[in-house]
């Protein structure tokens, strides 16, 4: 193989692959990926109706095979894909559709052409950037690839929609406008070459005529006594490369089946044989034109390669990176699903205990609920109300009953200090709420940061479902222990505190069961006045207090007990029992992840293989130089 041959091959290798994955050069430019067919010379077809561009690229294929008749015919770019065969070779022809047909009769890539344009615009007469690819394999033809696109036009014909002018302008810049692109711009010399569609645009897009070549066709078909000299020697718009001028088939021609092969005889017999253009013939024709295009784009094709190569390399890194962030696709087999599930339940885990721990920030808010909120419920207790004056003498004189107390006020005591510690309770469920808020919002929490977690949402809806279905169970474990604190202060009073107790002194000398013997009370007092029970609501807050500093130690040992420290080693138990029960396709439900993410995964992917095997493909084009 030529370099020649390797290197327009190897952009048509690249061309087709790109168009597989959706990349080609008239597309809508909303692909977030960098498009290696725009990196790559491409040679555009461009010009008005019935300017013969059908008739040139038939010409330089040497054999008849595009769709013909009125209106627009061409609807969608035709990439043509020409390679050079050994003489005595048999011709054929193979669409990147039909991977597997070779065509040999041109009659029916002609049909193909045709059927492929309706397959995507409908019989409607639309267009479509969408491109279909044609490869032509024969003896007869150059190295060469051309995107043959849709006539610019100047008004839009029955059954066609309004917009179709603009439309297939702005199609035909799409490919234009990228610097890559080599224009053959297409006008027929029986027509002022300042009215010429093709040149016009060529004009706007290539001011300095550096990728436009000028083609002129119908040069048989100008007025006697006319030529079209100024126009290939550069007089009329310079370009900077030369003019070609074109006899192709006339109308007459096509309609009796003309050959081909005769056509460019007779087009070479006209050259040689034109008083006009003599002296220009061997730079004139469909032939020299199609040598002269494969041997610029070939030339264009070198000059780009280590840009095409950055552009890869670069795009290669990107792809690797953004692959890596997205993580690898989900195995298929229960074993290592299950493996999968397990290993994420592990990193959430990692990043709960964090959190718990020290390390990440939220642990420390359950060291608030005991250091702040629960001393603070604790002091807000209505402990005043209950010990007024008033209520204490309310409560000791219904626990007497019709008969005061002879002594101290024993069941008046007993039900003034019960009634005051169920006040306790409040508190206390109150501070295991407010660690199980602290567990949950650090489950959310831990979720959300948990890398590794960020493709599967329905994994995360159920561990987080898992995750606080046990905090829950925690809780009213705890509940139940903070609740049973209480209760146990109220079950058994501690009869040595009121020991302690300065004893009354308005009691006469008692004798207690042991001959003890009671101070004695000042004989002016009334047993049963204030200062009697002043000295009451006083003991019972003493001891209240008392009681109220042992749980302010006890029920956050009981929350940690209960909540914190089951949280870190038992939160997804019944996660894992569960799962572990679960059948391959329920386990493959829970790693389904995000379509768009999977999608995203899957392009990406593709796209790397793309620039992977282009990159290789350049390589060993490179070594055979
Ligand atoms: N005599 C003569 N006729 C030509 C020449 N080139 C094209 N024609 C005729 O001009 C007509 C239009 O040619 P096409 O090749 O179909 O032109 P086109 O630009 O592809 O036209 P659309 O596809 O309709 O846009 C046909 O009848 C051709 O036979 C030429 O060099 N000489």
């Amino acid at each position: 193989m030529t370099t020649m041959e390797s290197l327009i091959g190897l952009v048509n290798r690249i061309q087709r692959a790109c168009t597989v994955l959706g990349d080609y050069g008239g597309g809508t430019g909303d692909n977030a990926f960098n498009s290696l067919w725009e990196a790559l010379p491409t040679v555009a077809v461009v010009g008005g109706q019935s300017s013969g561009k059908s008739s040139v690229l038939e010409s330089i294929v040497g054999r008849d095979f595009l769709p013909r008749g009125s209106g627009i015919v061409t609807r969608r770019p035709l990439v043509l894909q020409l390679h050079k065969m050994e003489e005595g070779t048999e011709e054929y022809a193979e669409f990147l559709h039909l991977p597997k047909r070779q065509f040999t009769d041109f009659v029916l890539v002609r049909k193909e052409i045709q059927d492929e344009t309706d397959r995507i615009t409908g019989k409607s007469k639309q267009i479509s950037p969408v491109p279909i690819h044609l490869s032509i394999f024969s003896p007869n033809v150059v190295n060469l690839t051309l995107v043959d696109l849709p006539g610019l036009t100047k008004v839009a014909v029955e059954g066609q929609p309004e917009t179709i002018v603009e439309d297939i302008e702005s199609m035909v810049r799409t490919y234009v406008d990228k610097p890559n692109c080599i224009i053959l711009a297409i006008s027929p010399a029986n027509q002022d070459i300042a009215t010429s569609d093709a040149i016009k645009l060529a004009k706007e897009v290539d001011p300095a005529g550096e990728r436009t070549f000028g083609v002129l066709t119908k040069l048989d078909l100008m007025d006697k006594g006319t030529n079209a000299l100024d126009v290939l020697e550069g007089r009329s718009y310079r370009l900077q490369h030369p003019w070609v001028g074109i006899v192709n088939r006339s109308q007459a021609d096509i309609n009796r089946n003309a050959d081909m092969m005769l056509a460019r005889r007779k087009e070479r017999d006209y050259f040689d044989t034109s008083p006009d253009y003599g002296h220009l013939a061997s730079k004139m024709g469909s032939e020299y034109l199609a040598k002269l295009l494969s041997k610029h784009l070939e030339s264009v094709i070198r000059s780009r390669i280590p840009s095409i190569l950055s552009l890869i390399n670069k795009s290669i890194e990107e792809l690797e990176r953004e692959l890596d962030k997205m993580g690898r696709p989900v195995a298929v087999d229960a074993g290592a699903q299950l493996y999968t599930i397990l290993e994420m339940c592990r990193a959430f885990d990692k990043v709960f205990k964090e959190h718990l721990d020290g390390g990440r920030p939220g642990g420390d808010r359950i060291y608030g609920v005991f250091d702040n909120q629960l001393p603070a419920a604790l002091k807000k207790l209505p402990f005043d109300r209950h010990l007024s004056l008033q209520s204490v003498k309310r409560i000791v004189s219904e626990a007497d009953g019709y008969q005061p107390h002879l002594i101290a006020p024993e069941q008046g005591y007993r039900r003034l200090i019960e009634g005051a510690l169920g006040y306790f309770r409040g508190p206390a469920e109150a501070s295991v709420d407010a660690v199980h808020f602290v567990l949950k919002e650090l489950v959310r929490k831990s979720i959300a940061e948990t890398q590794e977690l960020k493709r599967f949402p329905s994994l995360q809806v159920e561990l987080a479902a898992a995750a606080n279905s046990s905090l829950e169970k925690f809780r009213e474990e705890s509940k139940k222990s903070v609740i049973r604190l209480v209760e146990m202060e109220s079950a058994y009073l501690t009869a040595e505190f009121f020991r302690k107790l300065p004893q009354e002194m308005e009691r006469p000398v008692i004798t207690n069961s042991k001959n003890q013997t009671a101070a004695s009370p000042p004989a002016t007092q009334d047993q049963y006045g204030e200062g009697h029970f002043r000295r009451i609501a006083s003991n019972v807050s003493a001891y209240v207090s008392m009681v109220s500093d042992t749980l302010r130690n006890t029920i956050p040992k009981a929350c940690v007990y209960c909540q914190v420290r089951q949280a870190k080693l038992a939160l997804l138990n019944y996660f894992y029992s569960q799962i572990s029960k679960r059948e391959g396709k329920q386990l493959g439900e829970l790693l389904d992840e995000d379509p768009a993410l999977m999608g995203r995964r899957l392009e990406c992917a593709q796209r790397l293989e793309l620039y992977k095997k282009a990159r290789d493909e350049i390589d060993a084009v490179a070594w055979v130089r």
